[in-house]
């Protein structure tokens, strides 16, 4: 029996393509274990599916100053002894790492052991995480094409997103009666990311009374930023987080408004639906999220309205186009497909040996 190790974690976006992947491996018998942090949306996620998972020490790395940065490295040390243990137990014979910063002590355990890492990048800009993992890597599958162009020739694979299979057989009726939703107003699906966004939030919330004149709203706001008093309103239902019912709510919804995280974005495209995008600004962030939206609305994917021009009327106008054009972005949409990616990441997997 092929035995495979597992690693991701920090945000939702750093464990669902290792989703995609572990139902078909282990259709093929693969024994699956899955390491990331003690605490993290990770655990939850994983644990959830049913899969072995086991908790690790990790810290965060940082590009800018934190006392944190002090004490983090002890802890990364930490999960580099705690992932080299487990690993030499386990004795897997490859690891798959989808990023995050406690994918770093695990690639690097793995390395020690001599067991072959595989890496998956899901932006065209690399995150820190696999930019340091790399070194440790035989290959880094890539999401975007134009991803090729920031890493090593030698190792980078372009294989596209993996899609978890289940949310390709979503059923809308399904999706209606969950939400407690009607045939009779468009659905609009508005996802912050996986943790959220709190501005996306407030937008959204401010211009409610005039969306729910003519869709229903389904929100998906992140832990902890449900508004207890919009609780009842016809036509808006918000929930943290959801995870088995997504397929159905998916099938059930006409327009996103959304992050530009790259597996979200992905998702979206897959399914078809037309999309507005409202990237992570740069401030916040490497600035990878403008990069997916403008990538998105070069293909004629979707509509881009930037965190800063984001208000009530900005999104208002943003719904109303797309809604007006949602047929020729589909149309466009029906130009993607990326059916061999799983195929092809799994191709590689089987061929992998300890060396
Ligand atoms: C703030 C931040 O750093 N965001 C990054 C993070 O985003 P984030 O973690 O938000 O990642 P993505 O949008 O890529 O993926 C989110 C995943 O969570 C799933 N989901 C979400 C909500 C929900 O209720 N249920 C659910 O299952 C989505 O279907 C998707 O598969 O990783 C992405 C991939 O590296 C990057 O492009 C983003 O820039």
């Amino acid at each position: 029996m092929k035995k495979i190790v597992f690693t991701g974690g920090g945000s939702a976006g750093h464990v669902t393509p290792n989703l995609a992947l572990i139902p078909k491996l282990q259709q093929r018998s693969w024994d699956v274990h899955y390491i990331g942090s003690k605490d993290g949306i990770e655990k939850g996620i994983v644990e959830g599916a049913s899969i072995p998972y086991t908790g690790i020490s990790s810290g965060k790395l940082r590009r800018y100053f934190d006392l944190k940065n002090f004490k983090d490295p002890f802890k990364v040390m930490m999960g580099v002894m705690e992932a080299y243990a487990l690993i030499r137990k386990h004795k897997p014979d490859v690891v798959f790492s989808k990023g995050g910063f406690v994918s770093v002590p695990v690639v690097i355990g793995a390395w020690l052991n001599k067991v072959p890492v595989f890496l998956h990048e899901s932006d065209i800009t690399p995150g820190l995480a696999n930019k340091i993992a790399l070194r440790f890597a035989t290959k880094i599958f890539v999401t975007f094409e134009e991803a090729k162009a920031h890493l090593p020739k030698e190792k980078v694979i372009y294989t596209g997103s993996p899609i978890r299979e289940d949310l390709l057989k979503g059923h809308r009726e399904t999706g209606l009666e969950l939400l407690g939703f009607t045939m009779r107003k468009p659905i609009i699906i508005v996802m912050g990311g996986s943790l959220g966004a709190k501005r996306i939030n407030e937008a959204v919330r401010a211009a409610l009374p005039d969306l729910l004149q003519h869709y229903q709203v389904v929100h998906l706001c992140g832990k902890g930023n449900k508004d207890e008093s919009l609780e009842g309103t016809e036509g808006y239902r918000q929930f943290e987080y959801i995870s088995s019912e997504l397929p159905d709510v998916l099938a059930a919804a006409d327009l996103v408004i959304s992050r530009a995280g790259s597996n979200s974005i992905f998702e979206f495209l897959t399914l078809k639906k037309p999309m507005i995008l409202i990237p992570l600004s740069k401030a916040a962030s490497r600035g990878d999220q403008i990069l997916n939206a403008q990538a998105f609305e070069k293909m004629g994917y979707c509509h881009v309205l930037y965190e800063e021009n984001l208000e009530k009327d900005t999104l208002l106008e943003a719904v109303q186009h797309v809604q007006k054009n949602r047929l020729r972005y589909k149309e466009n949409m029906l130009r993607y497909s990326a059916e061999n990616c799983l195929e092809e990441i799994m191709g590689y997997l089987e061929k992998a040996r300890k060396k």
